[in-house]
């Protein structure tokens, strides 16, 4: 029997009439299924789609969950528990989100629950682990809401607001002593006395302003000399009041009154008498207020219209994205860096927005938002939402809301802004859509954020613009198929050129002992000249760290993670050893502990070596590196690129962060360090990666007006793929690459689908490897299955892997077919006793 008896009340109406509604629920939980529940009849009238519900789930544990819908079927295996509590009057997930979350988990082969965990913000789902906490507006003496004994209770034993006491769910529930405890909580909510957090780190910490004003019967002009009267002989409060008159208006316009003034402005203001602000809020002159500000602090209007007029390319190139958009749902702009992409994206949204849609613009990296949000708040103002990792959850329950409720009609994002709750887009935008940080690797769903919003604005009838001066292969043959409009803009915008690209050959440099640490004679000189014109530098190294492996010159050892077969990277900084796969790290050793031997010594580079050495050779400069390391802060990545923009930095150092879309006007020489890393990487993605990095960072030199340069150091210059990268002709990648692609069977020509077997024992990991490729190439054939195989780096986080590729013919394999195969496969895997600990990942469209 049902534990929510209590929600039966005999009053209720005549059995004659009741229907029984089962609602089924989406848990924030990897189930195969949707769960059902059955609805409390006289809450028939309150489910609301895409609302959350209170559950119980297993013996013990209450969570929210959000219904997917209502029937009348009761479920044939099990008896349907009652919901215990409805949380939303209106839904938090649209039917087109739901719609899209369904996709989602079948075509990434995960499971809903996964998909709704990754998707809604932490403060969005309860659990009997939420807590909850007094308001920090909450006062006990003025209070506008009475409440009842049950909430008053509460109220007590969360003490005061200082003591910032917190309560979980069930200790509310226990202290009340009933199971529909959560009734009080939203009511609670609703007073404004408590609010709630999942985890102790995302305690909700609502901006807090208090503000004070003239008390209302005293906002006329007689009653304010009346006032003044009667506080002649109060200098002090005359002061204050005086200043308060000063400040608001209140004889030009009562309703200035309304909004008052920081209570701080007096307080803290050295010609006024606190304790007399305080005796006039005592006496009822002035009234003490709270204002809850947003952590969006924008101005209502666009400060100014600084949006520019397009150019006559620019015009032409958004007229033809327009012409597509009235045949197809999908364009590609093609433009080369520095083409001005970003001006016409803007005169779209704003065509967009004028039609009443919403606009969803993704970014690939948070450091690349740093610099558009500017752009874009000052034609959006506050219609504009940001929407990124570095976010608090609270800040992203804010967009989140503030998309639903219409506050934010334009939001800008990185890849999980895909989960946003919008119901009316009419364009999406993706920005440097070639960008492999459009892809989650770890945990599920394993998405790439291009294709999520492709199938969004599919379903939403919104047209997709994907951006790129060096478009993914796969992309740019579905724009020659016809499959999406291309258009393509071959000159930079105003005066500047494409930058010349040089190669640097370093081994001939090492024979002629040029080299100063990993810099050529070359490539020095032409910084320190950049430098002596007064220009920036930007220097690309594809690793952090000081250098990646250290090695006891004596005997070989290398010190290697515990958990991982890496190296560990030595970090300069911190004088530790690391693991960048796990996190794992450790103090540096100074003593080789097989030998014994003293001369342990790093080999390699990363961007904190560059940083260090350039240093001492240029003592003059400036110089700033941005990599993983230096960013960790909130606002690190604001402050870098700021600084740089002022000029304040003359040099910067950086990993791929510093490749995407970012524009400086003073830059003139970008230097690649290392070439050869990057080029030779074991996937068949390696060349079209090498080459869009190689592009995107030189794309960075030589915007506005100035010649740009780049230099590449590579130790063999001969590679065919550097050919390519200097005559900036991606058309020319492009040819070569789709051929490769054909002749070795890779996208777009078939689909991967990586399966990856994970298990802490090696033997046992290998042994269901080899099962899962058989059961597999008994379904899908011999062809469409590759491996089993140890990837290069073949233990993570203690866990060893195998990998099996699958390869699916696009034209003759039907998708959900083979799906279905693969889901057997590993069904027949994971029965197998002997295997109970192996973990199965299924990765659909590997990058
Ligand atoms: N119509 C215009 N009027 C004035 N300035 C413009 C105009 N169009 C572009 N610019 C300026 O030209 C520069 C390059 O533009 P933008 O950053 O949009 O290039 P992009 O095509 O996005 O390049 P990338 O692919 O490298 O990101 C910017 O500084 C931008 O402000
Ligand atoms: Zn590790």
């Amino acid at each position: 029997m049902s534990l929510a008896l209590d929600f039966i009340s005999p009053a209720a109406a005549p059995a004659a009439d009741r229907v029984t509604l089962f609602a089924d629920v989406i848990l924030p939980l990897p189930l195969p299924r949707l769960y059902t529940y059955r609805v409390p009849f006289e809450l028939n009238d309150n489910v609301v789609i895409g609302g959350r519900v209170i559950v119980q789930f297993g013996a013990k544990k209450t969570l929210s969950c959000i219904v997917a819908a209502v029937h009348e079927t009761p479920p044939a295996n099990y008896q349907a528990k009652y919901i215990l509590e409805f949380i939303d009057d209106a839904p938090v997930v649209t039917q087109p989100q739901l719609k899209l979350f369904r996709w989602m988990a079948d075509y990434y082969m995960c499971t809903i629950g996964e998909v709704i965990n990754a998707a809604l913000p932490s403060a969005l789902k309860l659990s009997s682990e939420s807590r909850i906490q007094l308001h920090p507006a909450f006062s006990r003496e003025e209070n506008e809401y009475p409440l009842t004994p049950q909430e008053e209770l509460i109220v007590y034993a969360l003490g005061s607001t200082e003591e910032g006491k917190a309560l979980t769910f069930t200790e509310v529930g226990d202290l009340l002593g009933i199971t529909s405890f959560h009734k009080v909580i939203k009511s609670l909510m609703h007073k404004d006395v408590i609010f709630l957090f999942e985890h102790t780190a995302d305690k909700y910490a609502p901006k807090v302003v208090k503000k004070v004003r003239l008390a209302h019967h005293f906002v006329s002009e007689a009653s304010i000399e009346q006032l003044f009267n009667s506080l002649s002989s109060k200098p002090k409060q005359l002061d204050v009041l005086m200043k308060y008159l000063q400040r608001v208006p209140v004889y030009q316009n009562e309703h200035s009154n309304q909004n008052g003034i920081e209570k701080a402005a007096l307080t803290s203001s050295p010609h006024l008498s606190a304790s007399a602000v305080n005796t006039l809020i005592k006496n009822g002159v002035l009234e003490q207020f709270d204002v809850i500000v947003s952590r969006f602090p924008l101005e209502d209007e666009p400060t100014a219209q600084l949006h520019f007029t397009l150019t006559e390319a620019q015009t032409t190139a958004r007229d033809e994205i327009m012409a597509h958009f009235g045949e197809k749902d999908i364009a590609l702009l093609h433009g080369v860096t520095g083409a001005g992409k970003t001006e016409i994206y803007i005169d779209l949204i704003r065509k967009a927005l004028d039609g009443g849609g919403q606009v969803l613009y993704l970014l690939p990296e948070i450091a690349l938002t740093a610099q558009i949000v500017g752009r874009l708040l000052r034609v959006f103002g506050s219609r504009l939402g940001v929407y990124h990792s570095k976010f608090s959850d609270n800040e992203r329950v804010e967009v989140w809301n503030g998309v639903l409720s219409g506050r934010f009609q334009v939001v800008v994002g990185v890849r999980s802004a895909v989960f946003l709750p919008f119901d009316n887009l009419a364009l999406i935008i993706v920005d440097e859509e070639h960008e492999s940080s459009y892809k989650q690797y770890e945990p599920a769903p394993r998405y790439n954020a291009r294709e999520v919003a492709l199938m969004m604005a599919n379903f939403q009838g919104a047209k997709t613009l994907l951006g790129s001066a060096t478009p993914a292969v796969e992309t740019y043959y579905q724009a020659k198929q016809g499959r999406y409009g291309l258009v393509s803009l071959t000159k930079r915008f105003g005066e500047a050129g494409m930058p010349d690209i040089e190669l640097v050959d370093t081994r001939k440099a090492r024979e002629k002992k040029t080299m100063h640490n990993h810099f050529t004679a070359e490539l020095l000189g032409e910084v320190e000249r950049t430098l002596g014109r007064q220009e920036q530098v930007i220097l690309f190294q594809n690793r952090r760290g000081y250098a990646p492996v250290v090695a006891c010159q004596d005997c070989g050892w290398i010190p290697k993670c515990t958990n991982c077969a890496v190296s560990l990277s030595y970090h300069k900084h911190s004088h530790e050893l690391r693991c960048h796969y796990c996190g794992y790290h450790d103090s540096m050793v100074t003593q080789c502990p097989a030998c014994g031997s003293r001369a342990v010594k790093t080999q390699g580079f990363g961007t904190e070596k560059i940083e260090d050495d350039l240093k001492i050779m240029l003592p003059q400069a400036n110089i700033q590196r941005m990599d993983l390391d230096t960013t960790r802060a909130k606002n690190s990545y604001q402050q870098i690129i700021a600084d740089f923009e002022k000029q304040a930095t003359n040099v910067l150092v950086g990993t791929q962060m510093v490749t995407k879309g970012l524009d400086f006007a003073n830059v003139s020489l970008v230097g690649i360090i290392n070439a050869d890393s990057i080029i030779h990487y074991p996937d068949f993605r390696a060349h079209e990666r090498a080459y869009q990095m190689f592009v995107q960072v030189s794309g960075r030199a030589g915007r506005k007006g100035k010649k740009g340069k780049v230099l590449i150091q590579t130790s063999d210059p001969t590679q065919v793929i550097f050919d390519k990268v200097i005559r900036n002709d991606y058309v020319e990648f492009y040819n070569y690459e789709i051929v490769q692609r054909h002749e070795h069977g890779y996208p777009p020509f078939m689909r991967v689908i990586k399966m990856t077997v994970k298990h802490v024992e090696q033997g046992l990991g290998e042994q269901a490897a080899i099962l899962l490729t058989q059961e597999l190439v008994d379904r899908l054939g011999r062809a469409a299955v590759l491996g089993p195989e140890a990837p290069y780096i073949f233990r993570i986080r203690n866990f060893y892997l195998q990998e099996i590729t699958i390869k699916l013919d696009r034209a003759h394999t039907a998708l959900k077919w083979a799906k279905e195969q693969i889901c057997a496969a590993m069904d027949v895997v994971k029965d197998q006793k002997e295997f109970k600990q192996a973990r199965l990942v299924a990765d659909v469209d590997p990058m």
